[in-house]
């Protein structure tokens, strides 16, 4: 269902933004319709550059990505205008991604009303439908998102992507700003709307306990490339890679990575080498 082929998104930087960051090197990967892919990897390896990259947020260098059989990356500006509803993101802060002039009902009434679903009672029905099905009380409707907390206002961002009923979401570390009751709450109700709607889903996170509750299937980036992917289970139970077993050992302690950790067979930080597009193998010293 999504198919992503050998992307690449290079940022220039620096003075006279001639520094390259290679921030998603030669990604491949395929998510199958309906399932939820964890990306996973430390700060900075790329993961937001490549969520975005996959919706045309941010231009990729090279490369294509296929949603359901149609290349995104070969859209006209005009195409991918038409196409957006059918892709959709969730960032960390729900409160910067709703407008904070307008109440909870036009937030959640606006895209129906843009794509034209409905009359005004068929809309005023699904919004009602959509507020109850988030776990809100129509109460709240009225309110702008100053007037709510964070989970409440995540709650109006997943009601107001699920009115658009999208092929793909990418949900960017959607939880992380919330408190550890409420991202428990947000990322249940996360799931059971994905699999009702039958989305397939991007799930982006440094933090393994998350990725595995949320993933069918798990990749692990390390600096702009995926050095691991397959079924949940099998890549954070059973990690073959030195960088997972790192990362996997790291999520269990709360401090930074201690000297006890798996050591990478070559002592420092293992080399990659591509042998096939999309698959890396560590290249022992
Ligand atoms: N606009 C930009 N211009 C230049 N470099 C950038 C830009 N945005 C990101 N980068 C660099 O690209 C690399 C990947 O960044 P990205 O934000 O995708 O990583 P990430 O894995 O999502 O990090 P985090 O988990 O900290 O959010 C980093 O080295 C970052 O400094």
């Amino acid at each position: 269902m999504i198919e992503v082929r050998n992307l690449r998104t290079y940022y220039s930087s620096g003075i006279l933004r001639r520094t390259e960051v290679r921030a998603v090197d030669g990604v491949s990967l395929e998510i199958e319709k309906g399932t939820t892919l964890g990306l996973v990897g430390e700060s900075g390896c790329g993961k937001t550059t490549l969520g975005r990259s996959l919706l045309r947020l941010i231009e990729p260098t090279d490369g294509q990505v296929f949603i359901d059989g149609v290349e995104i990356t070969g859209l006209s500006r005009s195409e991918l205008r038409r196409f957006r509803p059918r892709m959709q993101m969730i960032f960390q802060d729900a409160y910067a991604s709703l407008n904070p002039r307008i109440r909870m009902y036009d937030s959640i009434a606006e895209p129906l009303r843009l794509m034209k679903r409905g009359d005004r009672a068929g809309i005023d029905r699904r919004v009602r439908e959509l507020i109850a099905r988030v776990g809100l009380n129509e109460d709240l409707l009225n309110r702008r998102p100053y007037e709510l907390s964070g989970g409440q206002n995540q709650r109006v961002v997943l009601a107001r992507i699920l009115s658009l009923e999208p092929d793909f979401i990418v949900a960017d570390e959607p939880t992380s700003s919330l408190d550890v009751s409420v991202q428990a709450q947000i990322l249940t109700l996360f799931r059971a709307l994905a699999r009702d709607c039958d989305t397939t889903c991007l799930f982006i996170s440094h933090d393994i306990g998350v990725i595995r509750a949320m993933s069918d299937q798990v990749a692990i980036m390390v600096k702009g490339r995926i050095v691991e992917i397959g079924p949940t289970s099998d890549v954070l139970d059973h990690p073959c890679h030195w960088y997972t077993r790192r990362l996997v050992a790291a999520s269990t302690r709360d401090a930074d990575v201690p000297p006890s950790l798996p050591e990478s067979p070559s002592g420092g930080m293992p080399e990659m080498v591509e042998v096939h597009p999309g698959h890396w193998v560590e290249v022992r010293a």
